[in-house]
């Protein structure tokens, strides 16, 4: 049973202060140069209900880029593309228990597809198959249905953040070359790199982050519009995955200490949902070890031990 949204509203500003102050202990991401920019000690949230009413707190008005948090949409949109049968032809089911950014398992483990659609391998390869005649055409079906899950129009990419991935991106690329190799990948590899790189720096706030999240709440029926953008069944597979693997390594924490669905990204971007009720979006760049935010895990973590959210 958890609390109305006033009631959290009452609460929210404290819990973010104190969280905010274990920013300290973690670090912003580099390896792609531009994201270096981020304020460490921002941490901001957005809880929104299902009539589009918001608690929120802290810095709600800082905007970063999806980053992982976007293979959850990417992969929704292949599976309306191509169907589930097509989609795990070309990504297992599985967590991999190795950094998000791993080639290991690609050789070691037959066959040498990779084992989910939330580590980088596994996007690269949801990304080639969004349908569009280029990728032009795709990064625009991929936006429109992002902007489309958010209730933004207004949501775009952040073409300085695109460009510094797209030039250090040399894990990624020697990723998507090997699965070219493999044959998991049809088609030019830059090109399915470039719609990857776009996906991943769509620019939001927490407020849009908690209206997509609301989304999948909602099993793919958008409260607001009563429109079902996404059948129950995909958003159902989404949110399995989140559950194994949407925190990376952390996830099994992550789920014993929240007890929700939940991504992130190396922006310090978390989505995640208390089923049926809230979607929430939360914003904290400095990164734990295992690459959460860390005074995002930590708010996560406080607010659902106050208001007993865990679904298990
Ligand atoms: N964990 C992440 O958010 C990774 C996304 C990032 N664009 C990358 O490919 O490395």
């Amino acid at each position: 049973m958890t609390l109305p949204l006033e009631k959290i509203q009452i609460l929210l500003p404290d819990a973010v202060e104190s969280s905010r102050k274990l920013a300290v202990q973690g670090e912003v991401a580099s390896y792609i140069p531009e994201l270096s920019r981020a304020p460490q000690h921002a941490l901001g949230v957005c809880i929104m209900d299902r009539t589009g009413k918001q608690a929120s707190a802290g810095d709600t008005e800082l905007k970063f880029t999806l980053q992982s948090i976007s293979k959850v949409f990417t992969l929704l949109l292949a599976l309306l593309d191509r169907g589930e049968e097509a989609v795990f032809t070309k990504v297992g089911k599985e967590p991999t228990g190795d950094d998000f950014n791993s080639m290991l398992k690609l050789e070691l483990v037959e066959p040498g597809i990779p084992f989910n659609p939330l580590i980088n391998a596994g996007a690269i390869a949801i990304s080639s198959l969004i349908e569009g005649k280029n990728p032009k055409e795709k990064s625009q079906r991929i936006l429109d249905f992002f902007r489309k899950s958010a209730g933004n129009s207004s949501i775009d990419v952040e073409e300085s953040v695109f460009r510094s991935e797209a030039d250090s991106a040399h894990r990624n690329r020697s990723l998507a070359y090997f699965l070219k190799d493999n044959g998991v990948l049809t088609g030019d590899v830059e090109e399915i790199l470039e719609v990857y790189f776009r996906h991943c720096s769509i620019e939001v706030t927490c407020s849009d982050v908690a209206r997509m999240a609301l989304l999948l709440a909602c099993n793919g029926t958008d409260p607001l519009t009563g429109e079902t953008l996404i059948p129950r069944r995909y958003v159902q597979i989404a949110k399995t995955f989140m559950v194994t693997c949407g925190m990376y390594n952390a996830s099994g924490e992550f789920a014993i200490g929240v007890g929700l669905p939940a991504k992130s990204g190396v922006s310090g971007g978390i989505l995640t949902m208390v089923p049926g009720t809230y979607g929430i979006g939360l914003v904290g760049p400095a990164l734990n070890d295992k690459g959460n935010s860390v005074a995002g895990v930590h708010l996560l973590e406080q607010l659902s031990s106050k208001l007993d959210w865990s679904m298990f």
